[in-house]
């Protein structure tokens, strides 16, 4: 479990992380999201310990991550998967990383598997692409079995294979019990990623629960109906119900598709449509991001600077 508390940090006049309290639970994936600036590498930053809060503090299984007593053992990150010694090939990176860290070595030849790098693991990682570098990354990070993992943008510049592999490991790893904090820029990715959300703004949070819970906030609610017969259904959900009318199509608030599709039947509108609008995590990430956005697509850049 990673638990802030009124965490925060000031780089100069920047508050980059301003009282953040979150808890990052194990057996599930939580996804970290916010728009650019917001203070997401710095929290990451100070959950590793790489860099220390100027108020509150964040625990990891309970203890800070300074205090902690085997510290790869208990928490894996990858921050910048791109990172790698280019001369060495990447079975010898894991072995000196294992090597180097006191961690065993005889994990190296199963997590080459996991990864599925096996094949090339003789090859230079200066020659790896991008996708064969984060499953290294993602290699590293379990070389100590850690009850906590930590993942900066795992996704980034991956091919769709490479994502939905990253994604069914993610859930591998939460289900296992373990504590997964993951955050990436791909909502649709993290959509089907992520069973928990926390989201921060300028530094401060903005919504911590489940995945499930966010999205049904969202402003994006209703019933499309189409129907060749309009000028009927217009007049039995008038007075019955808001709806609009757009491209051919209504869409209906305040009353269920059951209802409606009884109300057209009433009316003797034919159906050709009757789907209920849900909402998606992107909808209800731009309705609550729109506030805390750094520089707002309204705002030019000449103004924004
Ligand atoms: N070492 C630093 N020195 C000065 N300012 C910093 C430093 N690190 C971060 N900041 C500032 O703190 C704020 C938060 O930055 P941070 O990199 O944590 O955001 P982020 O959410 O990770 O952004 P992105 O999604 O763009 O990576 C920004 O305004 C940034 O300019």
């Amino acid at each position: 479990m990673i638990e802030a508390n009124a965490l925060t940090k000031r780089y100069g006049a920047t508050t980059a992380v301003n009282e953040l309290t979150f808890t990052a639970r194990s057996g599930r994936v939580t996804g970290f999201l916010g728009p650019n600036g917001a203070g997401k590498s710095t929290t990451m930053r100070l959950i590793l310990g790489l860099d220390t809060p100027d108020a509150g503090r964040v625990l990891i299984d309970g203890v800070p991550y300074r205090q902690l007593k085997d510290p790869l053992r208990t928490v894996g990150a990858m921050l910048d998967a791109t990172w790698r010694h280019p001369g060495r090939n990447g079975r010898d990176h894991l072995r000196w990383l294992a090597a180097t860290n006191g961690l065993p070595e005889k994990r190296v030849e199963e997590l080459l598997e996991l990864v599925g790098l096996t094949s090339v693991a003789e090859r230079r990682a200066g020659q790896y692409s991008l996708g064969m570098l984060q499953r290294l990354g993602i290699a590293a990070t379990l070389l100590g079995d850690p009850r906590v993992l930590l993942f900066d943008e795992p996704v980034n510049g991956l091919d769709p294979e490479g994502m939905a592999w990253i994604r069914q490991l993610l859930h591998t790893l939460a289900a296992d019990g373990r504590t997964v904090f993951v955050s990436s820029h791909l909502l649709p990715e993290m959509a089907q990623t992520a069973q928990d959300l926390v989201v921060i703004g300028r530094g401060r949070l903005i919504y911590q629960g489940t995945m499930d819970d966010f999205v049904a906030r969202t402003s994006a609610h209703g019933v499309r109906v189409r129907t060749p017969h309009a000028d009927e259904l217009r007049a039995a959900l008038t007075g019955q119900a808001e709806f609009t009318e757009a491209d051919g199509a209504f869409v209906v608030s305040g009353l269920d598709s059951d209802r409606i599709g009884q109300l057209a039947f009433d009316a003797g509108a034919t159906l050709h449509e009757l789907s209920p609008i849900t909402g998606s995590l992107e909808q209800a990430y731009l309705d609550l991001t729109r506030e805390a956005v750094e520089f707002p697509a309204a705002v030019s850049p000449e103004a924004a600077r």
